[in-house]
């Protein structure tokens, strides 16, 4: 989901005329449409779109890195027929990499937080996976969930760690798909871009593609409590503070640099922080005003896109 506002826009690039036959769940991820957020657009007078990333097949983003991780361990010859994906996820990648593995014929293989909500395990054990929730522990921690994934691919035959926080496949997805469909969709007239970051992938990857078209682009990172990347941001990169304080949003958030967000840290221009409460209130507001029914991690990118309109300012491609 992102968020991104186009002062100048006065017709949206039509998605509906480019419908075509999906030839499996692969084909059907990506292309998401752009919502226009009419009550946010009129109050803020900047044009505040939505990627509507829901609409993938498996229901998030993150079905678009599902797909590049495994894409890139075919291409490596890492992944052969019948073979296994181990991943750790907070259940979102989880759920996009079980049903691309459904759709392959892959087993899957799942570690994820035992603080993440129940409905993402029963959905992962209905698509065939096999899901261990272990105690949420540091990334620094042996025991973390995403160690506990590598050990578990290395001790079988024919398996893979997709290890979508550091494998740089998963920001490629972005950099090839959803970057390249924002900037189509608005016809280059998008002026600023803003979301938040789990693995970071979309953020570095869209950021990136967006910049290389437009280097007047701007880039804001959307952070909930709990995550480091703010104050890492606002001390020009010098203060990586321990995690500390917690958030109700799910899947996303960050206690350290991946080396999918290192390449692209330095294009982002701005970090916002967003609190529980204001994305509470935003998931109340969409579904009144707009009709749309979301979680807090979208709401959370919602609030972003508001700060960001008002810091910018209406007009396209502002001095900020
Ligand atoms: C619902 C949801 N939104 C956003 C993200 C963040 O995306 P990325 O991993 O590309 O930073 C994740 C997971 O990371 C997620 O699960
Ligand atoms: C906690 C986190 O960053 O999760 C990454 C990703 N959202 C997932 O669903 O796995």
């Amino acid at each position: 989901m992102l968020t991104c506002r186009l002062p100048r826009l006065t017709r949206l690039y039509s998605v509906a005329s480019s419908l075509k036959v999906a030839n499996s769940f692969i084909d059907a991820i990506g292309n998401t449409p752009l919502i226009r957020l009419k009550r946010l657009s009129e109050e803020t007078g900047s044009d505040i779109l939505a990627k509507a990333e829901f609409m993938n097949p498996g229901g998030s983003v993150k079905d678009r890195a599902a797909l590049f991780v495994i894409k890139d361990s075919e291409e490596k010859g890492e992944l052969k027929a019948g073979g296994t994906v181990v991943e750790g996820t907070a259940g979102n990648t989880g759920i996009g990499l079980a049903h691309v593995c459904r759709s392959k014929g892959y087993k899957c293989v799942i570690y994820m937080p035992n603080t993440q909500s129940q409905e993402k395990i029963d959905l992962l054990r209905m698509l065939g996976a096999e899901v261990y929730p272990v105690p949420a522990v540091a990334f620094e921690n042996p025991e973390n969930y995403n160690h506990q994934a590598r050990r578990h691919a290395e001790k079988l035959p024919n398996a893979v760690w997709t290890n979508q926080f550091d494998n740089i496949a998963n920001r490629r997805a972005h950099l090839e798909t959803t970057g390249p469909e924002i900037w189509e969709q608005t016809n280059g007239l998008v002026d600023g871009f803003t979301c938040s970051t789990g693995t970071g992938g979309t953020l570095a990857g869209v950021t990136r593609f967006l910049k290389e078209k437009n280097p007047k682009v701007k880039s804001f990172i959307a952070d909930p409590p709990g995550s480091v990347l703010y104050n890492y941001f606002k001390s020009g990169g010098k203060v990586l503070n321990e995690r500390s304080g917690s958030s109700i949003t799910e899947g996303i958030g960050q206690g350290r640099v991946t080396t999918n967000l290192q390449p692209d840290v330095d294009l982002i221009d701005d970090a916002l922080y967003i609190s529980d409460e204001k994305s509470i209130e935003m998931v109340y507001r969409l579904l009144d005003e707009e009709g749309l029914y979301v979680g807090a991690s979208t709401a959370l990118n919602v609030v972003a896109a508001v700060e960001m309109a008002k810091i910018l300012g209406p007009g396209i491609q502002s001095s900020y």
